[in-house]
């Protein structure tokens, strides 16, 4: 897939997708960082040649090689997708397919088709969500009816791919209203005052929105639609905004999920066997805001934390019947067990003959629904947005409703250049730095001195800076634990220490 993402216009880059549709394997990403900088053509072919070798990977002829390829809307994409097309044909019996312009999530969804043996192209995409989506709301009890305002969604497209596809995606849908602005056609400039990322991180709104759209559910999706927030217009200041992010959507679903589970287990007859104890775990990562963990663990969830980076989440989430991981900034997913699907098929095959129609019934259909609309392959906005729309349905909520689940700890991100980020080792999931020395210390002191305080630093997977994260009751706590922290950062490990 080709593709920066939420990064500037003029970036571009690429994620690969694995045979599952996951994201490439952790143990092959020294290799893929080897092959992008290698210096010269022979030790890219050296490079190759041994890990071919190491991986025991036969060029017989005896298995071919399709490689599909996606890109987003970055002009740079054309001539990127050129050379990529040359690099599989340069390998014997590999082929290329030209998917086309897609979101990231969607080629995602395609190669674990493919590679399943089901129908795989964007209508069978479009299809699979719609249809699903439609099941999940068919499915809303009868008495909930939403109000006029309520019916509409304003989607911000971040001028890139995903508002183009949810154009389609809504003609799909007969019972949604979506308007989707920055589309990418009004001649808006990708992730430039617009999208998931800058809507989460600035906590403002996105050009294209003001004043006369208080009320009105807003989401925001990414350059390349694999995050989403949702947000509403606040009628004091048209620039300030009431985000609802990735560890509120986490919030949604689990509270959805959790509550079609206790409508299994209300059994009406005492076959105890049928009673299934499917595990639910929820996957977050040390920036997910403290009160949304509060929530989750008073719900009485089981809350596991990893590092930063989605690949460490879904591999978390992928050890329960069904896992559900959310990154604050709005990419997630859901994940269902192959042993929890079955069992919901068989489930429901056998309520169908004993008690059609029943609530017992209904959860079961709800969850497998779900199954089919989130997709299992990566976080997806598109997917995500549909099962949040069908659940404010589902539940008659208001994005003020929804929002209003627990109030968001005022909290601060900050980031400091430093000599060598890589200097800086951490654990516990990111939340403990034990190297250098006796900086863990300095912060503990400081977070002592605020009400509700949390702090941690990391080193950026993605940026070359540190990154600070603060946390305390009130903004200006946050902001200034925030700026002590970063002091520290810069005192242990910035330029005025290198000597
Ligand atoms: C604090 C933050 O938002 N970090 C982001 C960012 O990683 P860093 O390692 O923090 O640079 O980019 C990642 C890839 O998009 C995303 O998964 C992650 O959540
Ligand atoms: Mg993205």
């Amino acid at each position: 897939m080709i593709t920066a993402s939420h990064n500037k216009v003029n970036d571009n880059g690429v994620k690969i997708a694995d045979p599952s549709g996951g994201m490439l394997t952790q143990e092959w990403e020294p290799f893929a960082d080897a092959i992008a900088n290698s210096p010269t053509p022979q030790h890219l072919v050296q490079l190759i040649d041994e890990f071919v070798k190491k991986e025991n990977i036969r060029f017989d002829g005896a298995r071919s090689a399709e490689i599909l390829l996606g890109r987003d809307t970055r002009p740079s994409g054309e001539s990127l997708l050129e050379a990529a097309k040359q690099g599989v044909y340069s390998i014997v019996g590999a082929t290329a397919t030209d998917m086309g312009i897609l979101t990231t999530p969607q080629l995602h969804w395609m190669v674990r088709a493919r590679n399943k043996g089901m129908k795989a192209t964007e209508l069978d995409y479009f299809e699979q969500l719609s249809s699903s989506f439609r099941c999940l709301v068919d499915l809303t009890p009868n008495q909930i009816k939403m109000n006029k305002t309520d019916d509409k969604l304003v989607v911000d497209g971040a001028n890139g791919v995903g508002g183009e596809k949810l154009e389609v995606l809504k003609k799909m849908l007969n019972s949604m209203v979506i308007e989707v602005r920055n589309s990418g056609k009004e001649g808006g400039v990708l992730n430039e005052g617009v999208g998931a990322d800058y809507v989460q991180k600035e906590k403002v709104v996105p050009q294209g929105f003001y004043l006369k759209d208080v009320g009105i559910r807003c989401a925001s999706l990414d350059g390349d639609a694999d995050r989403l927030v949702y947000f509403s217009v606040q009628s004091n200041n048209a620039s300030n905004i009431d985000l609802v992010d990735g560890d509120k959507i986490l919030s949604l679903f689990a509270l959805f999920i959790k509550e079609q589970l206790s409508i299994l287990k209300m059994e009406g007859d005492d076959h105890v066997d049928e009673n299934y104890e499917a595990r639910l775990g929820v996957v977050q990562t040390a920036y997910a805001n403290g009160a949304s963990t509060d929530y989750l663990k008073q719900l009485g969830l089981e809350v596991v934390f990893t590092p930063t980076g989605v690949k460490y989440l879904h591999e978390k989430a992928a050890e329960y019947d069904i896992g559900i991981y959310f990154e604050a900034n709005g990419h997630g997913t859901i994940l269902f067990s192959e042993v929890f699907l079955s069992w919901l098929d068989a489930r429901n095959n056998e309520l169908s003959s004993k008690s059609k129609g029943s609530e017992q019934q209904k959860a079961v259909l709800r969850l497998l629904a779900v199954s089919n609309l989130i997709n299992q392959a990566v976080g997806d906005a598109l997917s995500g947005l549909l099962l949040v729309e069908a659940i404010l349905q589902y539940k008659g909520w208001s994005i003020h409703n929804w929002s209003e689940l627990y109030h968001d700890l005022p909290s601060r991100q900050l980031k400091v250049k430093v000599v060598d980020r890589t200097a800086v080792v951490t654990a516990n999931a990111e939340t403990v730095v034990l190297r250098p020395p006796l900086i863990q210390e300095a912060i503990n002191v400081e977070v002592a001195k605020y009400p509700r305080g949390r702090s941690f630093i990391r080193p950026s997977g993605t940026e070359d800076v540190i990154r600070v994260y603060a946390e305390a009751s009130i903004q200006e706590a946050a902001d200034s634990l925030a700026n002590s922290v970063a002091k520290l950062a810069d005192q242990f490990l910035g330029f005025g220490n290198s000597g």
